[in-house]
Parts: structure tokens; C-alpha cells; sequence
């Protein structure tokens, strides 16, 4: 879309490195976000996805290279600022990581609890008004136990945006949901990123989702320690010439 390529961008990475110990996970990865859209980390198993995403949050600090966040130096906040930032960032885990003890509507309390001042009627209201925009209005009073997975991602997300995110960062989103669910999910986030105009970014490696929700992708690669793909996704399907690049989007070995 021409709007997006002209959007700024929110998560800028420059020249990214990370290693543990003597274990290089990936070099020299360069790439920007832009707001408002959906920005999918794809690759095999061990490639370093989710060590990307917690680089991106903020639980990990690079071994070299620059990480932007909405404007800030992310490496370079300290202290309260850094708080300040990270506290503008929206996460959901695999799993959804609901507190098991408490009801989707306390848990989506949760954040507003932690970071704001709102008095408690004000506090349930909003996470009413999150659990209503993921379709969950009617399990408020439920507990995660008694709900179904994909649910419980639904509650994962109406939790992240509690503090009304300008990102927000998802963890394979549809890993352990059937395919009609996760198809489900992957249009409630296509439908959050149009009508809120949040940024996404999702690590995941179903190819199906990837297409469906991704305006934009990078690939990472084990082997090649690093991104070996940029871009829109159906372009990569149909134009990739390198052969890691093609095997996963066309499904064939590599
Ligand atoms: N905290 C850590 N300490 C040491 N090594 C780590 C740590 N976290 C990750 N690694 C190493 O990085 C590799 C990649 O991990 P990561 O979880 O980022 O991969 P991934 O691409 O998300 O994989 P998957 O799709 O299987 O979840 C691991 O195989 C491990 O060798």
C-alpha cells in the first residue's frame, strides 16, 4: 500500500548482531518498521526469532548494532526513560500467559493496575473495552482454564494493549491452534492494525498466516547467521530466487 511505504518508521534496526558466548545467532541484520503496519519474523527453528523479539523489547542487549523504538535509542535509555519506553510496548507470549487465578477481565486489569493511576471503575471499564474488541465481551468473568486456546490468545492480546500500545509484538500467535481458529486470529489482527493503526510485529512460521496477515516480512537463517529475505511476502512467494527463501514459501525441501 503507497500510504505505508510513505508511514515513518517505528523500529528502526541498524547493522544487529547477537551472539551468546561464542554462538553467533544471526549478524548484521538491517531493517525498519513502519507504523501501522503488520511486520512478520519468519525462519526455521533456531534461527533466532524470538531472541530478535526480546532484542526488540528490550530483554536482551545486542552484541552490536542499533535498535531504534519509536524514535528512542533503545540501548542508549536508561532508568526512567527506558521504563518510560518499554512500557509503550505490548507483548503476547506463545502461550498467552494468563495468570490462571484470575478472570480474562482481572488479567486484561492487569497493566492498567501496574502503570496508571486510573481509579478501579475506570480501569474495568477499558479492559471491558479491549476484551470487547477481540470478541470476548461475553468470557469476561472466566477463567483461563475454561477457555479454549484460542481464546486464551485473544485474552493474551486484549492484555497487551491494555496501555493502548503503538506496537505491539506477538509470539508465534498461532502455534497449538487449529487451522480455522488461527485463521480466525490471523483476521482479528489484520482488523486491530486497520482500525487502530497499531504496528504488529509477529514472529511466526506458518506460511499460511504469514500471507495472510504480513505486509511486510524478513527471514532469518541459521545457516546463513543472518537475514537472507526483505519484503512483501506474496512477492517473495512468487519472485524469490534463493533457495532457503523459495523451499519455505513454495512448501518444497530445500
Ligand atoms: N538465553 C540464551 N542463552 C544462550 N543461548 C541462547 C539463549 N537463547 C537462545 N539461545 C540460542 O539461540 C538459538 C536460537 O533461539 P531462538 O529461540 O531465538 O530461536 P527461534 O528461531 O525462535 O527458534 P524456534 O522457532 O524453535 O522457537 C537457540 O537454539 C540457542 O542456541
Amino acid at each position: 500500500m503507497a500510504e505505508q511505504k510513505e508511514a515513518p518508521a517505528v523500529v528502526g534496526v541498524r547493522g544487529l548482531t547477537m551472539a551468546f558466548g561464542s554462538n553467533v545467532l544471526f549478524r548484521d541484520v538491517t531493517f525498519d518498521v513502519r507504523k501501522g503496519e503488520v511486520f512478520v519474523i519468519l525462519g526455521g527453528s533456531g534461527c533466532g526469532k524470538s531472541t530478535l523479539l526480546k532484542l526488540l523489547i528490550g530483554l536482551y542487549r545486542p552484541s552490536e548494532g542499533e535498535i531504534r523504538i519509536l524514535g528512542e535509542n533503545l540501548d542508549a535509555a536508561r532508568g526512567r526513560e527506558r521504563r518510560e519506553l518499554l512500557s509503550r510496548l505490548g507483548v503476547m507470549w506463545q502461550s498467552g500467559a494468563l495468570f490462571g487465578s484470575m478472570t480474562l477481565l482481572e488479567n486484561v486489569m492487569l497493566p492498567l493496575e501496574e502503570h496508571t493511576r486510573l481509579p478501579r471503575a475506570a480501569r474495568e471499564e477499558v479492559a471491558r473495552v479491549k476484551l470487547g474488541l477481540v470478541g470476548l465481551s461475553d468470557a469476561a468473568n472466566r477463567l483461563p482454564a475454561e477457555i479454549s486456546g484460542g481464546m486464551a490468545k485473544r485474552a493474551g492480546i486484549a492484555r497487551a494493549m491494555a496501555l493502548d500500545p503503538p506496537l505491539l509484538f506477538l509470539d508465534e500467535p498461532s502455534a497449538g491452534l487449529d487451522p480455522i481458529t488461527s485463521a480466525g486470529l490471523d483476521q482479528l489482527i489484520r482488523d486491530l492494525a486497520r482500525d487502530l493503526g497499531t504496528t504488529f510485529i509477529v514472529v511466526t512460521h506458518e506460511l499460511q498466516s504469514i500471507l495472510a496477515i504480513g505486509d511486510r516480512c524478513i527471514m532469518l537463517d541459521k545457516q546463513a547467521k543472518g537475514m537472507i529475505a526483505e519484503g512483501d511476502p506474496r512477492e517473495l512467494r512468487d519472485h524469490a530466487t534463493h533457495p532457503t527463501v523459495r523451499a519455505f514459501f513454495r512448501r518444497e525441501a530445500a
